[in-house]
Order: structure tokens, then C-alpha cells, then sequence
């Protein structure tokens, strides 16, 4: 069993990574955990140093006066998540919620549990500390989408695009100079890097062959392009570190670490008013906000607190007994992108070594729709060129397939000799799902994961859909450049689709209920027009914001960190406005 090798090697480097953690290497890059006694009051409460909680604690401390209490479930991110190369160790580990969602529609058929896995991260930085650090904005129809949802104007494409260059750099003068960057990055603390490696030029071509536009900017609307990631100086460029590291020595900042919130606490007039927390060494906490709470505890966890704190669905609420404060459609509309893998295997080639500084293999985006005349992408492409030894990772620890399948794939791709093969993966993403999933309390127990209802293929358009977009990208081993490696497409699926005609539409379909995979870009569970308005307050409640992936009303048509990044930039500014009209 290659596959279950490969598992036990990828077990051990995360414990030596575990051990290297008790010497805390990048404590002096985050703010020291806070004194904080149960009473105590604070301007804001955010729950969540995640990706958005980060960005507005930082924003709102830059005013020496107003006192923020930053609240989070885990501890600082560790030296592995600032190590682009070492990005897929974080899963599964005390740095990862761990949650395991309820059995859905096909995953039973080629993973290794008929659960799809939930991958967030617990840690200052939350999702941003381990994702895999694609930077894309999504289409300038989603925000438009967004605020015709809302009714008003808060969230065009106009109005949002100001706070996707305000946090962003891209030190590179070669892409800034280019006609089609449009002018559309600033000089903020994230960097942005474009991997420059020669590799991908070859795959580029055969992309031009098809017919397909070749681009510097991957943010233009479609076309194929070498990845822009979240990445400045070798290391990664995730919130906890680049928002807070700033910040880290403010008097006005306090930050909780391994401190777990558990409820929302209201007066009577449904005022927000604080926070009960649970401490890593047990005790509980009441702490008091003065003007707002904000939850930033991500799409499955905000929902599950607001559900906790009796803002949700009244029927579910009240069949838990929870006293019923404002009766949203809190958890629903959960959504997340879909991909599938394609391998081609292709050229012999020598395994480079790791270098922990570079990102883990070189990467071509691609965005694309089937009708060429329509303004926006209905699929990307996200392909990567790896060693077969290196896919036997992704395929067992990444994707969680059976083994069986990965040890097939392996051997398929490897071929005969002690050298392996270079294969080019492509991840192929269903930009606009139609499918929802959900999440509801399974009990009252503020530690008990939620029910997750991830909801993938309930809406079978979407299986249709990627049929049509493999079927769309597969001909790229026909180009001159694949058929002079004589590269081949690798059947992932190890027998399981024999009984379809290879090619045929059932073919495919059975190909993409096996070897499918969710992003892990959770969003939409208290979005905006049906739980939140559209300066992210909760209806039917005061002093109550919810600001993170949770509120976007449709996935983006792209990855969803820099989005989320967005949404903090334009909270902080939503609060600073309402306490200047407040007090100024
Ligand atoms: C494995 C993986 C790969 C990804 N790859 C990419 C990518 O390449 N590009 C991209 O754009 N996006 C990617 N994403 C998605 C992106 O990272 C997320 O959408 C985004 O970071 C979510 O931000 P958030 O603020 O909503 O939540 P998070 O960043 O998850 O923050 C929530 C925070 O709240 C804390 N928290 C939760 N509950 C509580 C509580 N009760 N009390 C206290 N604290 C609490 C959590 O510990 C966490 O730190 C990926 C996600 C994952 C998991």
C-alpha cells in the first residue's frame, strides 16, 4: 500500500512539527495573549482572529482610544504555516477544527470515509494561516450580485474594488507594467507573488493553442495565466501575521488565545451586550462590549454561535429549546466550490529537493466559460506540475481518496523505472454551484461540532456542469506540446466507472462523483439580505455584526480569502463610521 506509506510519513512530519511548536518560533511575530479577567469591558468584541477578525482588530486598534478584545479558539499559527512548501501539513492537525461533516451523496464511492472532511483553521490567522494561498478576487458580476441583493450600491464591484488594492503589493515589475494589471494593486501589507517558473510556459502554449487568451493579470475576467499567491519574501502572507503583527504592541489591542466563545450575551432590548468565553484551563468568562460584538468566527462557526445565542430558524431553535431572539435563515445557503482532478502524466524527470521558501509546485490558473460570448467565468483551472510521488500525497492526504485509487494513479503515473514521472495536475472548479448544504446544532453543547450538510451534487446541474468543463479542458493533450512528451490522461477513477463507455457521458458523470472535492471555501451561512443587512448588521438584534465568509450571499467566482479580506476592510470601516457618528 503505497498510499497508507505516504500517510504514515506525512503522521510523522506533522508530529516533528508538533515538537518544534513547543519552541514557539514565531510568538514575536503575533501580540502575547492578554490578562483578561471575567467583568471586564471592552469598546469591541470580535470573535475570531481569523482572516477577517484580523483585519479588523488591526483597523480598529489604529485609534489609541477605542479598547478591542480579540477573541480566539486557538493559539498562534506556527512556523510550518509561514512555509509555503510545508502548506498541506496544517490539515488534520490541533491546528485545524477537525470537523467531519454528515455523510453525503457520493463519498462513499472512491474516499476513504463516506464524510467529506471540514478543513478550517483554529489558530490567529484562522483559514489564512493554512490555506493554499491562491489569490483571487472573483468576477465584478458577484459583487454586483451582491449588492442587487441588498438593494443598494455598498457592494458593487465599484465600491469594492478600492479595499481589494488597499490591502494588497505586488513586488514584481514586470506584471505591474503590464497593459492588462489594470492598475489594480496598491501598496498594502500583503504581498502578492506571481510564479515566474519556466515550467508553466509550456502548458501556457498549449492553452494559446486551444484558442485561449493568455494574460499577465490572473484577476482578468477570463483567460490563462502563471498564479498570483498570497506570498512575500519566500514566506506566506496570511492575515494573522500581516494584520497583526502591526498591531501587536498596542495598549489598546487584547487578544485571548485558546479561548473559546460560547455565547452571545443581550439585554433585554436585544442589544448585544458581551460574550461568555470558555478558557483552555476551564473557567468561564463573562466580558462585556460596550458598543458592538463582531463575529468572525468563519461560515460554519459564526452560524453556530448565532444558533447558540437564539438567532437562527425558530422552528429549529425552538425544537432545541433555545429562546428564539430574531427568527433568520442563520446556517442555511451553505456553498463551497467543487473541483475534480484530471492527471495527465507526462515527461521522466529527477525529483528537485523541497525548498520551504517556494511555493509547492508551480501553478497555471485558468478562467473560463462555455459560452465565449458570456461576460463571466463559469470554471477555472487550477493545474500544477508535480512529481508522481508528490500526487501520491495529494491524492491520499489532500484529497483524501482510497487508497486503492491513489496506489493506482501512482502506478499509472510513475511508470515502470526508479525515476518517476512529472505529472500535470488540474483541479478543475465549478465557479457557480448550484447546490446549497447546511449547518445546525446537533446539541446544545457549546463544544460539540455542528451538523454539516456540505450539500455537494444535491443539485445535479452541477454534475452536468463539470462534465462539460472536463470535457471542454481534456483536449489540451493534443496540443503539440503534450503529444511530443507523449502525455496521457490518467483514469483516476481505478475501475470504479468501467461500466460506462470510456469518453461517454456517463463516463464522466461517474468520474466526477468519484474523484470530486470540496475547496473549503465555506460561505453563505448568514448572508447578507436574509441574516445580515448590508453594512453586516444582524437583523432583529442591535450591536451585532457578522463579518466574514459567512455573509456573502453567493460564492465568489474565484477562491475566497481575498474576498474575506475585503469584507474585514470594509467592516472595520462600517464600525469606525457608526462610532464617529456616535461620539465624534
Ligand atoms: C485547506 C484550505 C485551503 C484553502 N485555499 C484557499 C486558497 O488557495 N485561496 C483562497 O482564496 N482561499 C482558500 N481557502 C479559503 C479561505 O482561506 C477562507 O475562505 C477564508 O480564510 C475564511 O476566512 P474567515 O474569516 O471567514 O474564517 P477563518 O479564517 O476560518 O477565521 C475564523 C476564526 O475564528 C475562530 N473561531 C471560530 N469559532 C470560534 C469561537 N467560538 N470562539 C473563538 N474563536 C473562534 C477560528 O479558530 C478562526 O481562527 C482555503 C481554505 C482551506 C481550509
Amino acid at each position: 500500500m503505497l498510499a497508507a506509506g505516504a500517510m504514515e510519513i506525512m503522521r510523522m512530519v506533522q508530529t516533528g512539527f508538533q515538537y518544534l511548536a513547543l519552541l514557539q518560533f514565531t510568538a514575536y511575530l503575533m501580540p502575547p495573549h492578554a490578562n483578561v479577567q471575567s467583568g471586564a469591558t471592552y469598546d469591541y468584541i470580535i470573535v475570531g482572529a481569523g482572516t477577517a477578525g484580523s483585519v479588523i482588530a488591526s483597523q480598529l486598534t489604529e485609534e489609541a482610544h477605542i479598547s478591542v478584545l480579540l477573541i480566539e479558539a486557538g493559539g498562534d499559527a506556527p512556523l510550518e504555516s509561514t512555509m509555503p512548501a510545508a502548506v498541506a501539513f496544517l490539515k488534520n492537525s490541533s491546528y485545524d477544527w477537525n470537523y467531519i461533516a454528515e455523510p453525503d451523496l457520493h463519498s462513499n464511492q472512491c474516499h476513504r470515509k463516506s464524510s467529506p472532511e471540514v478543513i478550517l483553521g483554529k489558530m490567529l490567522g484562522g483559514s489564512s494561516s493554512l490555506d493554499y494561498m491562491v489569490y483571487s478576487r472573483g468576477h465584478p458580476t458577484d459583487y454586483d450580485n451582491w449588492a442587487k441583493i441588498v438593494k443598494d450600491q455598498t457592494w458593487s464591484w465599484e465600491n469594492v474594488l478600492p479595499y481589494f488594492k488597499k490591502s494588497v503589493k505586488v513586488d514584481d515589475e514586470n506584471f505591474l507594467k503590464s497593459p492588462d494589471t489594470k492598475k489594480n494593486y496598491g501598496s498594502g501589507l500583503i504581498g502578492l507573488t506571481i510564479d515566474n517558473r519556466d515550467y508553466a510556459n509550456n502548458l501556457l502554449e498549449s492553452c494559446s493553442e486551444m484558442g485561449y487568451d493568455i494574460v499577465t493579470d490572473p484577476e482578468s475576467s477570463f483567460g490563462y495565466s502563471k498564479m498570483l499567491v498570497s506570498m512575500g519574501e519566500g514566506e506566506r502572507h496570511g492575515s494573522g501575521i500581516m494584520f497583526l503583527k502591526p498591531a501587536k504592541d498596542r495598549k489598546n489591542l487584547h487578544v485571548l488565545k485558546n479561548t473559546f466563545v460560547t455565547k452571545i450575551n443581550f439585554d433585554e432590548k436585544r442589544n448585544a451586550v458581551g460574550v461568555e468565553a470558555l478558557t483552555q484551563d476551564g473557567r468561564t468568562l463573562i466580558l462585556n462590549a460596550k458598543n458592538e460584538v463582531i463575529v468572525s468566527a468563519g461560515a460554519i462557526n459564526s452560524a453556530k454561535l448565532l444558533l447558540l445565542s437564539g438567532i437562527g430558524p425558530k422552528k429549529d431553535l425552538q425544537s432545541k429549546k433555545i429562546k428564539v431572539l430574531s427568527d433568520l435563515p442563520v446556517g442555511k445557503n451553505l456553498q463551497d466550490h467543487v473541483s475534480v482532478m484530471i492527471p495527465i502524466a507526462m515527461e521522466t524527470s529527477m525529483e528537485k529537493p523541497v525548498d520551504p521558501h517556494v511555493y509547492l509546485a508551480p501553478p497555471v490558473i485558468g478562467y473560463n466559460a462555455l459560452d465565449k460570448s458570456q461576460k463571466y467565468p463559469d470554471y477555472e483551472t487550477a493545474s500544477f506540475y508535480a512529481h508522481s510521488r508528490q500526487l501520491l500525497y495529494y491524492c491520499a492526504y489532500t484529497y483524501a481518496f482510497n487508497y486503492r485509487i491513489c496506489d493506482d494513479i501512482y502506478m499509472l503515473m510513475h511508470g515502470q523505472d526508479d525515476i518517476g514521472k512529472m505529472g500535470l495536475m488540474t483541479d478543475i472548479i465549478h465557479l457557480n454551484p448550484k447546490s446549497r448544504g447546511d449547518v445546525k446544532l446537533k446539541s446544545l453543547n457549546p463544544i460539540e461540532p455542528p451538523a454539516i450538510n456540505v450539500g455537494y451534487f444535491t443539485n445535479e446541474d452541477d454534475i452536468d456542469d463539470l462534465v462539460k468543463f472536463i470535457k471542454e479542458f481534456i483536449p489540451i493533450v493534443n496540443t503539440t506540446f503534450f503529444r511530443s512528451i507523449e502525455a496521457e490522461l490518467v483514469d483516476t477513477t481505478s475501475g470504479s466507472c468501467y461500466n460506462y463507455e470510456a469518453g461517454s457521458d456517463e463516463y464522466w458523470r461517474c468520474y466526477v462523483t468519484c474523484v470530486y472535492t470540496g475547496l473549503n471555501d465555506y460561505s453563505g451561512t448568514c448572508a447578507m439580505g436574509s441574516v445580515v443587512d448590508s453594512r453586516l448588521r444582524v437583523y432583529g438584534v442591535q450591536k451585532l455584526r457578522v463579518a466574514d465568509a459567512s455573509i456573502m450571499p453567493f460564492i465568489t467566482r474565484g477562491h475566497t480569502n481575498a474576498p474575506v479580506v475585503m469584507i474585514g476592510e470594509k467592516a472595520a470601516d462600517f464600525v469606525m463610521e457608526d462610532y464617529k457618528k456616535k461620539y465624534c
